[in-house]
């Protein structure tokens, strides 16, 4: 499903260029679940930005669904992101003056859908990561672990083929992270949607079942780590 060869990544900074990614090749099929590790700075950040069409300056070659996508415009880049990824982050990145429905409606609103389409995909999102009857709250009356499932919420109601998760669990506290990561395996497991997540956890990376390692800029290790259910 996600095929990168060769991708090397320069930032330039202050008259200097810096080598961030050093010829990472790496395939990702639809359904894996796959965790990322790495040193701080190792270029985690800059490789998913990369898979997840956020960032286009790139050199080498990236073939989505095997299609050779490396030379698309920023336009068709925009366009793959918002049909095929959802994202999730550390810091859930709600809108805290929207209620939970209109957060989660904002996906389907940038594509353009219906209003009156869009009431039911709330509920089934909501429905789908444990938040029921939840729609007219607002991001600050649920807990940290509520807004993650919010946040999951949002990034699944387009259906993505894909989920990126950057440390989804990092503001969670260890009983809240186990049953976020319960909920990422049940979405993988049921929808087969595929998932790319970057954590510091040892016990987080563990729940995937693929293990991808970066110093430097370099895939040091990829290892399969576990067995699906
Ligand atoms: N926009 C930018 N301009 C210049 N350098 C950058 C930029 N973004 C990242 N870098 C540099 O690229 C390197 C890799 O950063 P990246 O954020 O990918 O690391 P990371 O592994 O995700 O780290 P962390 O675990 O701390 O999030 C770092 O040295 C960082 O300083």
């Amino acid at each position: 499903m996600i095929k990168l060869e060769n991708i090397n990544k320069y930032y330039q900074q202050g008259g200097n260029q810096y080598h961030i990614l050093k010829d990472i090749n790496l395939t990702i099929g639809q359904g894996e679940f796959v965790s990322i590790m790495g040193q701080s700075g190792a270029g985690k950040s800059t490789l998913i930005n990369i898979i997840g069409f956020l960032d286009d300056q790139f050199e080498g070659s990236y073939y989505y669904l095997n299609q050779p996508i490396h030379d698309y415009t920023r336009r068709d880049f925009s366009k793959l992101r918002n049909q095929n990824v959802g994202f999730v982050f550390q810091n859930f990145k709600l809108i805290k003056n929207l209620t939970i429905a209109e957060n989660i409606a904002l996906p389907l609103l940038y594509a353009g859908q219906k209003r009156k389409l869009i009431k039911k995909q709330i509920v089934q999102a909501l429905t789908a990561v444990g938040l029921p009857a939840s729609e007219h709250k607002k991001p600050t009356n649920l807990s940290g672990g509520q807004q993650q499932r919010v946040s999951i919420a949002r990034a699944i109601i387009t259906q993505p083929k894909f989920l990126i998760a950057d440390e989804p669990t990092g503001a969670l506290d260890s009983q809240t992270s186990k049953e976020i990561m319960a909920l990422f395996k049940r979405l993988n497991q049921q929808n087969n949607t595929t998932i790319i997540m970057v954590t510091h956890d040892r016990k987080v990376a563990a729940q995937g079942e693929r293990l991808i390692q970066i110093l430097d800029g370099k895939i040091i290790s990829d290892e399969k780590i576990g067995v699906k259910a």
